[in-house]
């Protein structure tokens, strides 16, 4: 039975009190999925990781019925693929045991990047997230590499807590607040700047005018460069190879 503390009626101590217990419900939730969280990235010894986010819906080129709509954004599913073929590869061969590949764990851009890991032998973590929609882990990621969560907050804090490098391929809504919530962290200085390379001209020119952002006063002239464009696996490998190898050099060499 509720107390009366003198100021509130009884009928608005009720609403103080499940607010309290709901707030604290939740904070008990949170701190839970964070320490969960922190637990598997230290038991899997994992300090450094090249996050990979993209589209859930782009499907395996395989399962396209020869449409060119289809065939032009699966492109993109194979090229995810590729390039994380040879990153997973990258620290496999040089046993870059603290330096791991970051996905969403689910379909489309997830799957791809996580399917590239898995064919060169490396073990890619999947943060998985509990949606009523297209929620499933693919299965190119062991259960105990996957990380459950029920708050997408948390999950974009982890994404980004050990991220030295993010590749972002084309995809909607949750995609761009992925990217977007990552520039402004870096943009107003609540996290380090890191390499930010964004997959697909013909797909990121038609979505984005970032340059009448700068031209409107909306962001600094100096922001369009906290990302750069990048339009094949060959070029994105470019970019991408020397920061494993300087990951290599300064935190894994014996
Ligand atoms: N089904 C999903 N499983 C895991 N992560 C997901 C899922 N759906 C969206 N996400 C996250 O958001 C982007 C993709 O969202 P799009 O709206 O399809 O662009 C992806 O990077 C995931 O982190």
């Amino acid at each position: 039975m509720a107390k009366s503390n003198g100021d509130l009626p009884l009928s608005k101590m009720h609403l103080t009190e499940s607010v309290e217990s709901f707030e604290r419900t939740h904070a008990e939730h949170l701190s839970g999925e964070w320490m969960t969280a922190e637990k598997t990235f230290n038991t899997e010894n994992v300090k450094h990781t090249i996050s990979i986010f993209g589209s859930a819906r782009i499907p395996d080129p395989s399962d396209c019925t020869n449409t060119d709509p289809c065939l032009d954004m699966a492109q993109y599913y194979a090229d995810a693929r590729e390039i994380s073929k040879r990153i997973g590869a990258y620290i496999e061969s040089n046993q870059m045991i603290h330096t791991r590949l970051i996905t969403g764990g689910g379909p489309g851009i997830m799957e791809a990047a996580s399917r590239g890991a898995y064919d060169a032998g490396h073990n890619s973590i999947g943060l998985n997230i509990v949606i009523p929609r297209e929620q499933r882990l693919n299965p190119f990621i062991a259960a105990k590499h996957s990380i459950e969560f029920q708050y997408f907050a948390l999950r974009k804090m982890h994404f980004l807590k050990r991220a030295r490098a993010l590749i972002v391929f084309p995809g909607g809504f949750g995609t761009l607040d992925e990217l977007f919530e990552t520039l402004t962290l870096i943009q107003t200085g609540k996290m380090p700047r890191i390499p930010i390379f964004v997959y697909g001209k013909q797909f990121w020119d038609r979505l984005l005018n970032v340059k009448h952002l700068a031209r409107t006063g909306m962001i600094d002239e100096k922001d369009l460069a906290l990302y750069h464009m990048v339009d094949s696996v060959d070029e994105a490998w470019e970019w991408i190879a020397p920061i494993l190898a300087d990951l290599h050099a300064e935190y894994e060499a014996p």
